[in-house]
């Protein structure tokens, strides 16, 4: 059946999910509270790089069936509104700046008066969705037949539009009786094409939905530290974190996925989802259970700092005076979030410590020059190498990957490049002359 929905907050998650419920059949109303973005939006072009996006965006618009507004007020009509603003860090903390999520909720409420399903996708520390359960009862017009229900979202940026529409697993948390299986029913008419294809369905509580979006993520951060401490005695003990991760990974109970060592994890999620999540713990009196986090967390920074020292070693000690070419912005490839983005984050510490830096990425330097405008920006690869005396290849690119290492050598002062994502093909660089350095590996390599 085709339903009506609203989806509020139209930001990585919430654009590709408004256009791909128009996908499963809905008609969506997408409500921002930023006009540039709307106006964006409203005349087809999507505000952020998300392979399979624009197509996706087009084929909705095309439907008549996906507007975008600031106005609260157009999505009153809707069965169903999933909000989807952001969660993050609040600053100098690590607990989550729910004050979007309250604004949102509180501005909704004033809209329902009749029956209706309000969908948390936002991430959001455990209690949150009880807590909101009960101020929408209380402030919304149609109070008792207002329901809540939370279904976190698990997409990754780069494969957002094929995780939306084919997930690993749909969670709903909702509360016990008729009205949590009102909201279940209604969830499984939303995702009937998506349940139809096979995905599995988790139906629990409140608590336990916003817990498993919580650990979710804290193990996949986890499991990216744990390879990165790995990588550390590698290169302590001389041996190939590589190999290392491919050899472990052959075993199924551990997996090959998320075992990439290099410079560790960013973004908009996973940093601020663990520090959010240590925080909350802390509150509930259950801090002990994930101190393990705080390592986590710190081995994921020593890796930047660990960068920012192979990159000064290759340049003989000293950045004075050096040229440094970036090659990466975004957090990782195929996105051009760079919200947290260990590549820039190494960027700004080398430039801090005197090389002049100029950066390259094929999606993210209006977003990377508009927050880093003290950095250099270089409109091709190449033009980035330009006089280097050492390349840093911090986000895995396809591109990057390409490059022929023999045209790369014409540009540079010195051939010398560090792999922060060990992603490069060493014996093709190290054959057009070049030394490779890379976190977790043996020096040998470095020259073929
Ligand atoms: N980015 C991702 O890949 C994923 C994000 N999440 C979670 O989804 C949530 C949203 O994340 P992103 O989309 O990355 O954030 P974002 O910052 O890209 O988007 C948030 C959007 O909400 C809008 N907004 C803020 N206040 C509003 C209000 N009162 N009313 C309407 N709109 C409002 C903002 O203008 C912005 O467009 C977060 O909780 C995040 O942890 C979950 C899974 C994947
Ligand atoms: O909650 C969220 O927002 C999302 O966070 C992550 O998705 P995302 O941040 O888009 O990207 P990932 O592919 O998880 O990569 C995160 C970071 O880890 C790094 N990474 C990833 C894998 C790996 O093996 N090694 C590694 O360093 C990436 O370079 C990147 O900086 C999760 O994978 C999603 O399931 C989740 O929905």
């Amino acid at each position: 059946m085709s339903l009506n929905l609203s989806v509020i907050g139209t930001g990585y998650l919430g654009v590709v999910h408004a256009a791909a419920m128009v996908q499963l059949g809905h008609t969506v109303v997408a409500v921002d509270v930023d006009e540039a973005k709307i106006t964006q939006l409203s005349a087809g072009k999507a505000p952020i790089y998300e392979p399979g996006l624009p197509e996706l965006l087009a084929a909705a618009l095309a439907t008549g069936r996906l507007t975008f507004t600031t106005d609260y007020g157009r999505a009153a009509d809707a069965h169903v509104h999933f909000v989807c603003v952001g969660t993050p860090q609040r600053p100098g903390e690590n607990a989550a700046d729910l004050r979007y999520v309250d604004a949102s909720f509180e501005e909704l409420a004033k809209h329902l008066h009749g029956p209706t399903l309000v969908v948390g996708k936002s991430t959001v520390p455990v209690g949150t969705a009880q807590r909101l359960d009960e101020m929408l009862r209380a402030k919304a017009p149609g109070g008792p037949d207002v329901t809540l229900a939370w279904n976190p979202e698990f997409l990754r940026e780069g494969f957002a539009v094929k995780d939306t529409l084919h997930p690993d697993r749909l969670v709903y948390g909702v509360e016990a009786g008729p009205r949590g299986e009102r909201a279940k029913a209604l969830l499984d008419e939303v995702y009937a094409a998506t349940i139809a294809d096979g995905t599995p369905v988790v139906v629990t509580d409140f608590a336990t939905a916003e817990l498993v979006k919580a650990s979710a993520n804290a193990f996949l951060a986890t499991k990216i530290s744990f390879i990165n401490a790995m990588s550390e005695v590698c290169e302590a003990a001389g041996a190939d974190v590589v190999s290392l991760a491919e050899a472990i990974g052959h075993d199924d109970r551990i997996g090959a996925k998320f075992l990439g060592a290099g410079i560790g994890f960013g973004g908009g999620c996973l940093p601020k989802d663990i520090r959010a999540f240590m925080a909350r713990a802390g509150e509930l009196g259950a801090d002990q259970a994930l101190t393990f986090l705080r390592e986590v967390d710190a081995i994921n920074m020593r890796r930047r700092s660990r960068m920012v020292d192979i990159a000064r070693e290759q340049c003989d000690g000293s950045f004075i005076g050096k040229r440094v070419a970036v090659l990466g912005a975004a957090f990782k490839p195929d996105s051009d979030d760079i919200r947290d983005s260990p590549a820039l984050s190494v960027a700004a510490q080398v430039r801090l410590q005197g090389a002049h830096v100029t950066v390259h990425d094929p999606q993210a330097m209006d977003n990377a020059r508009s927050k880093w405008p003290d950095l250099s920006y270089a409109d091709s690869a190449l033009e980035a190498l330009q006089g280097a005396h050492v390349v840093l290849h911090l986000t895995e690119w396809q591109e990057y990957r390409e490059l022929d290492p023999k045209v790369a050598a014409e540009h540079v002062a010195q051939r010398r490049v560090v792999d922060g994502r060990n992603k490069l093909d060493v014996a093709r660089w190290t054959a057009a002359g070049w030394t490779l350095r890379a976190l977790g590996r043996p020096t040998a390599l470095a020259t073929g």
